[in-house]
């Protein structure tokens, strides 16, 4: 059997992602290899993320990759992933999730347990999500929003120098890396209540679309629920024409309730809706209807 390599970003959590995807097929009897690739979005650290996420800056140099032989694999997260796949390529599989809530990491001299979210009144809150920043506004007016950029581990920082009072982040990220965040306060946001990217906490695994005998190795990987969960999700980002960078957030949870959080812009903070999905095959038609009409 021929040397699957992989191809991922150099940051510890998108190594983390192929280091645990090489485990996976390494129980599967496969010989893998992880080669380091630099992105645009790597490089350029100055740029707002609303110019960035989304419109492949963390993806292309990886799927030019793929393309041109040089890798077999690109392991994602998902939520990073355009809706619509590049030319000769296809996402074989998809993760087990890991838990889609997103986490309030707040400064010890910048809690109250009397406020909303725990935080004292009129913090700095860092985030450049539009998404993040649209549903922060809904629950709290006087909240001031500073861009964020970074890695995980830089972001984390920046909240301890003292930059902001809280950040938010996925608990996924945190999780996987697993940092010692003993220093701060962290509040988990329910993901029903403060709603995740779609398909936020899911990997999705890139190869090329005639790779059919990785694709057969990767099916046996793939998380057929989680599958269907996030095709929902993501269905209703697509119809939207959007990345990253829309404020829209969408949830389908275990029991197949599909919340939603939306807003044109997200200084007009957002609204909330809920969607029952089972047996209904209009799912994401009568999402886009309700929110855009
Ligand atoms: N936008 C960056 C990004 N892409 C994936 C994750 C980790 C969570 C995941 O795998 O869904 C993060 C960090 C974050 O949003 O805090």
């Amino acid at each position: 059997m021929k040397k699957i390599i992989i191809g991922s970003r150099g940051s510890d959590l998108a190594l983390w992602q192929a280091n645990y995807v090489k485990a996976e097929l390494q129980k599967l009897g496969q010989e893998v290899e992880i080669k380091v690739i630099s992105t645009q979005g790597d490089r350029i650290q100055h740029l707002s993320f609303d110019k960035m996420e989304g419109k492949g800056f963390f993806t292309k140099e990886i799927e030019a990759a793929l393309l041109d032989k040089s890798i077999d694999l690109a392991v994602h997260s998902h939520k990073d992933l355009e809706t619509t796949s590049p030319t000769g390529l296809q996402i074989a599989a998809v993760s087990y999730r890991e838990d889609p809530s997103e986490l309030l990491l707040i400064r010890n001299d910048s809690v109250d347990d009397n406020e909303v979210f725990g935080i004292k009144k009129n913090p700095i809150i860092g985030t450049s999500s539009a998404r993040r920043k649209s549903q922060l506004i809904t629950f709290r007016d006087d909240f001031e929003i500073k861009d964020l950029r970074g890695n995980v581990g830089t972001r984390i920082n920046k909240l301890r120098e003292g930059q902001y009072d809280a950040i938010v982040l996925a608990m996924a990220g945190v999780k996987r890396l697993s940092l010692d965040l003993s220093d701060i306060s962290i509040n988990t946001l329910d993901p029903t209540m403060f709603i995740p990217a779609p398909a936020q906490g899911v990997l999705g695994l890139q190869i090329r679309e005639e790779d059919t005998a990785l694709a057969e190795i990767l099916s046996k990987m793939n998380d057929t629920e989680v599958q269907q969960r996030i095709e929902i999700e993501r269905g209703v980002l697509r119809n939207l024409d959007g990345g990253c960078q829309m404020p829209l957030g969408v949830y389908c949870d275990e029991e197949q309730t599909v919340h939603v959080a939306f807003a044109k812009r997200w200084e007009d903070g957002a609204e909330y809706s809920t969607y029952a999905a089972k047996n209904n095959a209009n799912i994401v038609e009568e999402i886009l209807q309700n929110i855009t009409q």
